[in-house]
């Protein structure tokens, strides 16, 4: 074997960690990693050389050409990626971009495939969001060579029917239609279906064995994505861990909310999943995570001087977060009715915002320290009082000749149901950061546009210089910076300017990041990433279990209080602005929604 160069360790990204190792021996050291292949970025590679001799038949290693050796390694659970940089031989970034070069390669038989088994294929987000990622990924060739979908569920369909439900909602990018058609047929030959039950470990044993043969005797990677009823999680969990879960490669699940109802239904889900998977093996999707604008909020924190040094109490007044659809539950009343829209929206994917947005700098970007210093912000924050939350239900509203729903006419939803399809609530950080900061949330189903957003608002200018132009409603002239998570995704900074000309008018105006304006490129659907991510076991956007804890410990006491007193729902219509009633409590902490202002 080569002589290796000085001992490196290199970070490249969330796809892969490269290490150097100094001497042999570190190479047998090694073994306590998983050492996978798929994700290696080929072209760094100019010399091969197997020294699988060293290891055992599930890990490779690859020499480099200066004599460093390169190996693509998962850390076992519990144990932290090494980080450390130094020494640069490699380009320090693979950007998503090179996903082309990040595919698995035949090299000395040490390739692997991956089966993804989509549970649940039948049904609304399978067709929806799932299969359709998997494409854009093949598209944009960021599966491994040797992949295999599986969908499964107890419908009985062929595998030609499973094709032609799926080739219904499969779209090229706008931007990329080069041999669209071409690929889909490719990628839908890779589709194939299994109709089984999900407490039948027979059943899933059949799919195991379906498995094997796609696989062809490769080291086997194996992802299951659970996108069916909550509780069908255990039963499938069960089944697929006992009896299709991989010999020799990484079986991961993916967990679609909502998980659990309050904290004590939560822990009773993790603790059952924790009997057949290690939290490791566990990936809890919010797919908020995935969206690219949540994503650009920590790039926007913690790689630009200006953000910084004003994010605190010091300098932000209150801070928003918005979610609203302009369309009710329809089609999905049965499962909403036993959630609401606290659980559905603002316990996971509003608090995950929030999360992102006030944690503490992370010592680096791995998964771990993220994740530390979310669960450590959603841990400072007070349970919700009942006095700082509104709540309201979509009633029935006619407009233009069309009577729009009310949320009790869905068949699937009680006449009395008081599930609010509307939230609005007050949060606190009881921090040193944001100590007296409100945190308000609003949530709802049925309002009169679809967006998401975060509104952060600064406190107002002191001296008041420019009296003779903003008057004495110096709240009026503050700064706002919006995060415009969708539609139109944008980052925007109003500020005053002097308006041009000989005269000395204020006005207020935009910075703005418009993503249409600056970038021609299509912005990848959120379970593209998370998939991918899942894929090469990069846990950053997946929820741990302590922050899942931390988050029902906010919101299960005031979900119980108004289970408990059956607080009634304040009625609004169909497609309007919600309940008036939100705009009390925001007053009370002297705040004025940043959505509803005239200039947005
Ligand atoms: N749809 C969405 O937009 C979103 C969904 N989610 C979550 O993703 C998961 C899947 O959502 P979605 O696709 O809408 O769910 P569906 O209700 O469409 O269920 C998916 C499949 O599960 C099977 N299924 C449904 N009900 C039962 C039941 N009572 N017992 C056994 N099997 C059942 C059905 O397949 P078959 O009968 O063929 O076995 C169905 O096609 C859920 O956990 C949901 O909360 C999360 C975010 C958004
Ligand atoms: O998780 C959920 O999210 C969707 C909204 O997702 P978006 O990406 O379209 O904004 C919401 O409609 C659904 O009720 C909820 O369960």
């Amino acid at each position: 074997m080569a002589t290796l160069s000085s001992t490196t360790i290199f970070r490249t990204n969330s796809y892969t960690n490269l290490y150097s190792y100094s001497s042999a021996s570190s190479l047998i050291n090694a073994q306590h990693h998983r050492i996978t292949f798929s994700s290696f970025p080929q072209r760094f590679l100019s010399a091969k050389v197997s020294v699988q001799s060293l290891l055992n038949s599930n890990q490779n290693v690859l020499l480099m050409q200066d004599g460093a050796v390169a190996t693509t390694v998962t850390p076992l659970e519990n144990e932290r990626p090494l980080t450390k940089l130094k020494d640069g031989l490699l380009p320090s970034i693979v950007s998503s971009e090179e996903c082309k070069d990040a595919v698995s390669s035949d090299n000395n038989g040490c390739e692997s495939s991956l089966s993804i088994t989509v549970v649940g294929a039948s049904g609304d987000l399978a067709k929806k969001k799932i299969f359709p990622a998997l494409f854009a990924l093949y598209y944009e060739d960021c599966l491994p060579k040797h992949f295999t979908i599986y969908g499964y569920a107890r419908s009985k369909m062929t595998d030609a029917e499973l094709r032609i439900m799926v080739s219904k909602t499969l779209t090229c990018r706008i931007d990329k239609r080069e041999n669209c058609g071409e690929k889909m047929d490719q990628f839908l030959k890779r589709c194939f279906y299994y109709s089984g039950h999900y407490d039948s470990q027979d059943n899933f044993a059949e799919l195991d064995k379906k498995m094997k043969e796609h696989e062809g005797g490769r080291i086997s990677n194996r992802l299951f994505y659970l996108s069916v009823p909550p509780n069908i999680f255990v039963d499938a969990v069960r089944c697929a861990s006992l009896t299709a879960s991989s010999g020799n490669g990484w079986t991961r699940v993916i967990v679609e909310k909502p998980f659990g109802r309050d904290s004590e239904s939560s822990a009773a889900l993790t603790k059952d999943l924790k009997q057949f998977l290690s939290e490791d093996q566990i990936f809890r999707i919010d797919h908020y995570l995935g969206k690219e604008l949540v994503e650009n909020l920590s790039v926007l924190r913690f790689s630009n001087l200006i953000f910084e040094p004003l994010w605190s109490r010091q300098y932000i007044r209150n801070v928003q977060l918005i979610f609203s659809e302009d369309f009710g539950t329809e089609g999905r009343g049965g499962y909403f009715d036993n959630y609401g829209i606290i659980r559905d929206i603002m316990q996971n994917h509003l608090l995950q915002i929030l999360a992102l947005f006030a944690m503490e700098t992370p010592v680096s970007l791995d998964a771990e320290d993220i994740r530390n210093e979310k669960v450590k912000v959603v841990r400072s924050m007070r349970p919700i009082q009942l006095d700082d939350v509104v709540i309201g239900q979509y009633k029935s509203h006619k407009k233009g000749g069309v009577t729009y729903p009310a949320y009790t006419d869905d068949m699937t939803v009680p006449k009395d149901s008081l599930t609010p399809t509307f939230a609005a609530a007050a949060l606190f950080i009881d921090n040193a950061r944001w100590d007296g900061v409100p945190f308000l949330m609003k949530a709802g189903k049925a309002l009169h546009n679809k967006s998401a957003e975060i509104r952060v608002q600064f406190r107002h200018v002191p001296g008041n210089l420019y009296n003779r132009n903003f008057g004495t409603d110096l709240d009026r002239a503050t700064n706002e910076l919006v995060i415009r998570v969708q539609p139109d995704e944008a980052v925007y900074l109003k500020i005053n300017n002097k308006v041009p000309g000989l005269g000395m008018r204020l006005d207020r105006s935009n910075l703005n990041l418009h993503y249409a304006a600056r970038y021609s490129k299509e912005i990848p659907d959120a379970y593209e990433r998370l998939l991918l991510d899942a894929i090469e076991g990069e846990r950053r956007l997946f929820i741990r279990s302590d922050e899942l804890d931390a988050a029902w410990a906010i919101f299960t006491p005031v979900l119980k209080e108004l289970e408990e007193k059956q607080i009634i729902p304040e009625y609004y219509p169909y497609g309007s602005r919600g309940p008036v009633g939100a705009h009390y409590l925001a007053a009370r902490y002297n705040v004025r929604w940043g959505d509803l202002s005239l200039e947005q």
